[in-house]
């Protein structure tokens, strides 16, 4: 079974809940009524009943609960706790009001927070910032995690790198310019998410224009830094090591000649970019080029699962992501 079989099916045990607020993109319709057919999640969809029948095209979408803010029972729970999380940055109950009944992506947000839904998936049609920005102000940081970053689970075809062609590129998503502390942060919440996600052991490299040395600049001392960080917090055993070039870190010949008795070189399967350059143009070349599957960005650190999606993604992307955000619900629960 493929990467994305084996979570649809761990996903089917869970039945978690899942809000899908984008009812403006038809592509939302298509997942829709592709998730309920196979049932790796349970669905709402936020907007009115009138909105919905018009934009949903032909797909059938029976078995999803429509919420529309406009009437929904709990909208004046959402306000009032909405008022209470942002009253500090000078959200009140107009403001809260007039943001919950005019973004959808806020108000499947809430509902998360309240636990009237397990998870979330947006960002078909809007930006990475406006998806992640609700999410970052209402749930927050996980307990004990330094900040919350966003990645890649990438699925290469015929390939036996990584675990058999299997992937995770961070941060390719949120965190523009992390520094040494953020970066290390990254390093360890990307082991657990392939950990969580493959059932698999985590080879994390913390990629570089250098090898061990190979070069020298201010660039280099930021991944040697952040790994010395990420080495301190790590679990025992973990096998995290840098500063790898990527064929460094995932060609086992060159893996070998240039970092030898590294314990990752060659093997590595979770690679964590210097920057959000690196790793947002990293994913783009190995899904458009090698058309790798792509999923994501999904967040990591997070207090509960809200997960974006490119602009660019197809009605497939969104569902295998619905599947993705439900088994990280399940670890939640
Ligand atoms: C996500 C992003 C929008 C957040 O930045 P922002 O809009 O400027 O918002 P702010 O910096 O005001 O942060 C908003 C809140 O999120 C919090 N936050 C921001 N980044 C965070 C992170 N990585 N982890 C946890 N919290 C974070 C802030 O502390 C702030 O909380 P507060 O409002 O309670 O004080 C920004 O990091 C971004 O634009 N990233 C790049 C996204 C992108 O374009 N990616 C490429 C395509 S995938
Ligand atoms: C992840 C990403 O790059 O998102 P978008 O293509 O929507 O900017």
């Amino acid at each position: 079974m493929g990467f994305i079989d084996e979570i649809k099916a761990k996903a089917k045990l869970g039945k978690k809940t899942i809000v899908l607020p984008e009812t403006e993109d038809i592509r939302t319709y298509e997942a829709a009524e592709a998730v309920l057919k196979e049932g790796t999640a349970n669905l709402i969809l936020v907007g009115s009943e009138e909105e919905i029948a018009k934009n949903k095209g032909d797909f059938d979408i029976t078995g999803a609960v429509i919420v529309d803010p406009k009437t929904y029972a709990k909208t004046d729970a959402y306000v009032e706790k909405l008022v209470e999380l942002r009253e500090k940055k000078g959200m009140t109950p107009e403001k809260a009001r007039e943001l919950l009944l005019t973004d959808y992506l806020y108000y499947g947000v809430m509902m998360v927070k309240m636990k009237d839904a397990d998870g979330m998936v947006s960002g078909a049609c809007h930006s990475t910032a406006d998806t992640l920005r609700p999410c970052l102000q209402i749930l927050k940081t996980k307990p004990g995690v330094k900040l919350v970053s966003a990645f890649f689970v990438m699925v290469v075809p015929d390939c036996d790198m990584g675990a058999d062609g299997t992937f995770i590129f961070a941060d390719s998503g949120l965190e523009q310019n992390p520094d040494p502390e953020k970066l290390a942060a990254i390093a360890l919440s990307s082991a657990e998410s392939f950990a969580l996600l493959t059932d698999k052991e985590p080879i994390v490299a913390m990629l570089s224009h250098s090898t061990k040395g190979s070069a020298k600049h201010a660039d280099v001392d930021k991944v040697l830094e952040a790994l010395r960080i990420a080495k301190e917090n790590a679990p025992e055993g973990l096998l995290l090591d840098g500063e790898l070039q990527l064929d460094a870190a995932i060609v086992p010949e060159v893996g070998a000649s240039k970092a030898p008795g590294s314990p990752v070189a060659g093997k590595a399967n979770v690679l964590v970019f210097p920057d959000l350059d690196a790793g947002n143009i990293g994913y783009k070349l190995v899904q458009r080029l090698a058309k790798a599957e792509a999923y994501g960005p999904l967040t990591q650190g997070i207090a509960a699962p809200v997960n974006d999606l490119s602009r660019g993604c197809s009605a497939k992307d969104i569902e295998g992501v619905v599947a993705i955000t439900a088994v990280q619900a399940m670890a939640e629960a």
